[in-house]
């Protein structure tokens, strides 16, 4: 499999719902469209793409559904919840980036993997859950489920919102069909919503394991899996930004690893935003990838030729 001009695009929640996070059918199948516009744009100029995505508000409204209607029919765990927006979101993607492929003229294909990750059971993550997912609440509101037994943080100006365990992703289980999708010339979507997590018991079954991965995390350990040179975090801000909505803040343009890393270390990033984009793009580097950019749809272009964005280099 050719290395170059393989790119890894991350598409975080904001490309798949309106601001607001509210995640209706049909906000997030016109933004999705919107997406894979861009996705197109890049496929038709002779780039070789594998596609994620993020599932954060899905997951968490699927996973009240499933609360909310406890008493009638039976719930499902998390893993399955994570399984489930797999399914609907890589649905959607392929359905629009065939679409959006074919009025070019090109008759290529997509599919959706449903793909596992595997993670360590003994994550100290699982015991301080971190991943926010679902619809911002109000304090009132995070403080009345917080007394029935659930994790909600303050994320400041949007509100409140659901926190679950987030274990560091190990290894992409599906990485063989991956690059069998690659090989046949078809666009892969895959850990979406950084994989399905799973763990492996001592007889080495693989079960799924109650658990939101951080789609940025593992998408740097998908881009250097599938040996991609670059990988691309496609967000709703052009920029990562020092001092960051503050009256010094300023938009960070081509920058070294090792200056981005301290930058990173001296707490421009936020967490649950900003912070794992920035993270994601320092480990790819640092594993051998040749530059990781983070940036708005509109801009892939542009920032995939290292001109638009935060691009991250060696
Ligand atoms: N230092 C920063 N620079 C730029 N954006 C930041 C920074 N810190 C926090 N953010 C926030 O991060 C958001 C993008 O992260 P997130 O909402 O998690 O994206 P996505 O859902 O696309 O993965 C931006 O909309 C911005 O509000
Ligand atoms: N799983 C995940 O990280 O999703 P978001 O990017 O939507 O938060």
């Amino acid at each position: 499999m050719p290395a170059q001009r393989r790119v890894l695009v991350a598409l975080g929640g904001n490309a798949m719902t309106t601001p607001d996070g509210s995640a209706r059918p049909d906000d997030q199948r016109k933004a999705i469209e919107g997406a894979m516009e861009h996705v197109a744009d890049l496929i038709e100029a002779g780039t070789e793409v594998v596609l994620t995505h993020g599932n954060g508000p899905q997951v968490g409204n699927l996973l009240v559904k499933n609360e909310l209607a406890a008493h009638v029919v039976p719930p499902v765990p998390l893993d399955w919840c994570g399984a489930q927006t797999q399914g609907t979101i890589g649905f959607t993607m392929v359905g629009a980036l065939e679409a959006a492929l074919h009025r070019r003229g090109l008759r290529r294909s997509a599919a959706a993997l449903v793909t596992r990750t595997l993670v360590d059971a003994a994550d100290p993550a699982f015991a301080s859950p971190s991943k926010p997912i679902g619809r911002y609440l109000d304090r009132g509101e995070a403080e009345r489920l917080i007394e029935l037994g659930q994790n909600w943080v303050d994320l400041g100006a949007r509100g409140w919102r659901r926190v679950v365990p987030s274990p560091e992703p190990r290894e992409i289980l599906d990485a063989p069909a991956i690059g069998a999708l690659l090989d046949a010339g078809v666009v892969p979507v895959a850990a979406g919503g950084g994989g399905i997590p799973v763990v492996r018991d001592p007889s080495g079954a693989v079960r799924g394991i109650e658990a939101v991965l951080d789609k940025d995390r593992t998408a740097a350990l998908l881009a250097r899996t599938v040996r991609a040179s670059t990988l691309v975090i496609a967000t709703d801000v052009p920029n990562a930004v020092l001092d960051f909505g503050t009256p010094a803040a300023r938009p960070i343009g081509r920058i070294s690893a090792a200056e981005l890393g301290e930058y990173a270390a001296a707490g421009h990033f936020g967490g649950g935003s900003m912070g794992p984009k920035v993270q994601a793009a320092l480990r790819f580097v640092a594993a051998g990838g040749e530059r990781a950019v983070i940036t708005a749809l509109d801009r892939l272009e542009s920032g995939l030729a290292g001109a638009a964005g935060t691009v991250v280099e060696p």
